[in-house]
């Protein structure tokens, strides 16, 4: 089988600091790939790269055996790769059905140019709701409501849900369950097991690591600006995963794959 989203030899460098050192990254179709690492490792710059939100100085990225040069996220997000950002970027003072739409609001039709055209709240509004309920996410009551007054979790739902609905090809989700509860943690993971229930492959950057054993079908490890290696969770503990991530043990002390 053909990765979905490939990279090789990806180098991105800020001033001194080498953040991305020869990076490859392979993600299947189908399958939720967790990227573990220790603080500075370059997961943040890595994700920032496939999602089109950094250029890298060096390297390919490719999508479905296509070489892509993203420029910017809209570039990516035009080619199929979402991306739940650690910070969410939703707008607290607008809507679930408008943050739904951010950046892609449906307009009413007519002769004039888009800019022009009244939004089609209605639409948006149906759209939404259908997309929150298809993920179970309708303990949201009024998709009228401000995002300023959700909680945490039913925040994150919102970011989740717009991914999986616009993600045609990936979901990259950067820390989805930090600073949040159990409870909500929970339906986050659950949420993130609906997604790829429906078929779409999930990158996703954690330093939780009973989540990542909990939903990864593979981790791969990053150290010092590359992968290190990638391990099958089935296979290997957490405390390997650790070891591994620290420089505490070398990648050959495993009987690791990829
Ligand atoms: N915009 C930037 N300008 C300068 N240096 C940066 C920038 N972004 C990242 N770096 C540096 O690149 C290296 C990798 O950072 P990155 O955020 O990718 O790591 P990370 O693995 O995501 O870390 P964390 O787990 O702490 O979020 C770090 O040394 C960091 O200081």
């Amino acid at each position: 089988m053909e990765p979905i989203l490939k990279a090789r030899g990806l180098v991105k460098r800020y001033g001194k600091v080498t953040a991305l050192n020869n990076c490859d990254f392979d993600l299947y179709p189908g399958e939720i790939l967790a990227v573990i690492g220790d603080n500075g490792a370059g997961k943040s710059s890595l994700i920032k790269a496939l999602s089109g939100a950094v250029k890298v100085d060096e390297g390919t990225i490719e999508l479905d055996g296509r070489p892509m040069s993203f420029v910017s996220p809209l570039d990516a997000r035009e080619a199929g790769i979402e991306t739940v950002y650690q910070n969410l970027a939703l707008s607290p003072a607008l809507s679930i059905a408008d943050n739904m739409f951010l950046g892609r609001e449906i307009r009413k039709p007519g002769i004039m140019g888009k800019w022009f055209r009244a939004l089609d709240r209605a639409e948006m509004e149906r759209r939404a709701r259908e997309k929150l309920t298809e993920l179970g996410l309708m303990t949201i009551q009024n998709i009228g409501q401000a995002v300023e007054t959700l909680s945490g979790g039913q925040r994150q739902g919102v970011a989740v849900a717009r991914a999986a609905a616009f993600g045609s090809k990936v979901v990259i989700m950067d820390e989805p369950t930090a600073a949040l509860g159990v409870k909500e943690s929970r339906r986050v993971l659950e949420l993130i097991l609906d997604v790829k229930r429906r078929g779409l492959p999930i990158v996703l950057i954690s330093h939780n690591m009973p989540h990542v054993f909990e939903v990864a079908d593979r981790i791969h490890v990053h150290r010092l600006g590359r992968r290190l290696c990638v391990i099958d969770p089935r296979r290997h503990s957490m405390s390997d995963a650790v070891a591994l991530m620290t420089g505490a043990m070398a990648p050959e002390k495993l009987n690791e794959f990829a």
